[in-house]
């Protein structure tokens, strides 16, 4: 299997697995009406053929009558079963869309940092929207057009062969296959524009999100037009792409039409000879004529099928590489917190070939605050990171009680934290939402975290106090008030173990100063590890670990307070 196959194959193999499982006895109906449509497809011209070949005289029996009334009823009937077929396969592929979405948002859960690093979220739901669309189309193909194409061809040949003769079959097969083939090709030879224009329309997407994120600044700057520029030149791309795969296609269709010419005129050459020597009957001709045009159908439907297929598999292939990249590796170790003592003991860790932390070690506990400094890019919200589990530390331990961090589950570790990240991130959803954020909702912890965050009076002052909503990331805020709820958001569950990552850096002199004072009565029971610019916070009492630039060292704490081993 080429590296693009088993590229696809991961996903299409885990979703239709799924989609197999939970939807078979409805794919079975569906299978059982188009045999039945594509049966009396075939049925009724023949039953028709014979009913005309039987009115040889200007007195119609009543038996004929009665036949022609049989036909209409088997005609309309054949024609509603069809039609229900291709509603039932809409909404079992509906459930499909259902299992894609859910599926590649699972995935996309489970991946590591850098992924969130490299795709924003426009490019995420872009992949996903085109994905999903892709295997739809597969489904929807395969219920709707291959399976009833494929029986019509068997069935409409069948009779062909066994009522007139088999030199039309022979001609209908060789036209049929011409088809398909040609299609096939015309599709290889207009891959790469239509692969260009999909990963031009990709980065698009990427593009636009970046834009959006960065709207206000790039106003500033008077960047709207450039970025709008930048946007209609890529756009462009993809406008020439799909109109170069257009044209190719265009001229593609001159010569399927001409293929259809000369198979009519053919098929008509040989019958006429043998109308006027008695060996056809009028109703023969009837027949041929209304089989020809629908096994054309069914061929022609499969052709356009390859078209549809080949551009939804160069649609998915950005789904498939999403769906591809790494995953982050989860511990299953629960932890068991006792009194609550981190420790870093020879860290190391590069990005890339640049190693960032190196040969650190420290000890965080309770009853003093823990401060990291050092000099911007030195390497502290890498240290973080790594004690979130979001690195993987490459050299030393991170343990926590004595227990190995490397070994503990993130949902176990996690549920004993709280974290205010230096980029505080909220939801354009309520004050309360965004401090509970998905754990159990308690009036009484939610009233105790903002007060602890010195932002309770300012809540409760709102005219929608808790339930008032924030805007796109949170920017209906000040940049003070928006750390105050990601500080309220992170002591919600009293954690056992807290991490400030330059969390009190948009707050004044006074506000900083009561919640650090609030801070310092917690940390007789939550071990607290704060990183800070700022020297005013930290107490004579407190731990102090500096990393220097490039070559990261933790430092005794200051004034000789016994601080991190070394
Ligand atoms: N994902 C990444 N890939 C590559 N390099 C990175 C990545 N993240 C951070 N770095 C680099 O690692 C170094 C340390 O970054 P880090 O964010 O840990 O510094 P910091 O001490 O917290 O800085 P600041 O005080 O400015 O917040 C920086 O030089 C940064 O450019």
């Amino acid at each position: 299997m080429t590296g693009e196959w088993a590229l696809v194959a991961a996903p299409v193999r885990a979703i239709y697995g799924r989609f197999w499982r939970e939807s078979r006895l409805a794919l079975g109906g569906i299978a059982l009406m188009v045999l039945l449509a594509a049966l009396g497809q075939v049925a009724t011209p023949y039953l028709f053929s014979r009913l005309i070949d039987s009115l040889n005289s200007s007195l119609v029996p009543a038996g004929i009558v009665m036949a022609f009334v049989v036909y209409a009823i088997l005609r309309g009937a054949s024609s509603a079963v069809s039609q229900a077929t291709q509603y039932m396969a809409w909404g079992v592929a509906q459930g499909l869309n259902f299992i894609v979405g859910t599926s590649f948002f699972e995935r996309i859960l489970n991946k590591r940092v850098s992924f969130f690093i490299e795709h924003n979220p426009v490019e995420i739901q872009k992949a996903r929207s085109e994905g999903e669309r892709s295997l739809f189309i597969f489904v929807q193909l395969g219920i709707i057009v291959f399976l009833p194409a494929l029986l019509g061809i068997v069935l409409g040949v069948g009779v062909l062969g066994a009522v007139i003769n088999l030199e039309i079959v022979a001609i209908v097969l060789v036209y049929g296959a011409a088809f398909i083939t040609f299609t096939y090709f015309a599709n290889r030879w207009t891959r790469p524009f239509l692969d260009k224009a999909i990963e031009a329309d990709q980065e698009n997407a990427a593009f636009v999100g970046n834009a959006i994120n960065a709207m206000e600044t790039l106003r500033y700057f008077n960047g709207d037009k450039w970025i709008g520029d930048n946007f209609a030149k890529k756009a462009g791309e993809v406008r020439g792409a799909w109109r170069q795969w257009t044209v190719r296609h265009l001229s593609y269709a001159f010569g399927f039409g001409a293929a259809l010419a000369v198979q009519l005129a053919v098929t008509f050459l040989l019958l006429i000879p043998r109308y006027e020597a008695g060996q056809l009957s009028v109703g023969d001709i009837v027949l041929i004529n209304t089989l020809m045009i629908q096994l054309n159908q069914p061929f022609e439907m499969i052709g356009s099928a390859i078209d549809d297929i080949v551009r939804a598999y160069s649609g998915f292939l950005p789904f498939a590489r999403m769906w591809a990249e790494p995953e982050d590796q989860d511990a299953t170790g629960r932890l068991a917190v006792g009194p609550g003592r981190l420790e870093f003991a020879q860290v190391g860790h590069r990005y890339g070939e640049t190693p960032v932390v190196e040969d650190v070690s420290f000890v965080a506990e309770r009853g003093r605050l823990t401060f990291i400094t050092g000099p911007t890019g030195a390497g502290k919200s890498t240290l973080f990171k790594l004690a979130l589990k979001a690195l993987e530390p490459e050299q030393g331990t991170i343990t926590v009680d004595g227990t190995d961090l490397s070994t503990v589950g993130r949902a176990s570790w996690y549920a004993a934290i709280g974290v205010v990240p230096q980029e505080v991130m909220l939801l354009n959803d309520t004050l309360s939402a965004n401090i509970v954020l998905g754990r159990e909702p308690d009036a009484a912890r939610l009233e105790r975290a903002t007060r602890l965050a010195s932002i309770h009076k300012f809540i409760t002052g709102l005219p929608e106090g808790f339930e008032t909503t924030v805007g796109e990331r949170g920017l209906k805020l000040s940049g003070g008030e928006r750390q105050r709820i990601a500080i309220a958001r992170a002591l919600y569950d009293s954690p056992e173990f807290l991490f400030l990552d330059e969390a009190s850096s948009a707050l004044d002199e006074a506000t900083e100063a009561a919640i650090m004072a609030e801070l310092r009565t917690l940390s007789a029971h939550t071990t607290i590890i704060a990183i800070t610019h700022r020297k005013a916070v930290i107490a004579e009492t407190d731990t102090v670990i500096r990393l220097k630039a490039r070559k990261p060292r933790a430092e005794s704490a200051l004034q000789g307070v016994a601080g991190p081993a070394i």
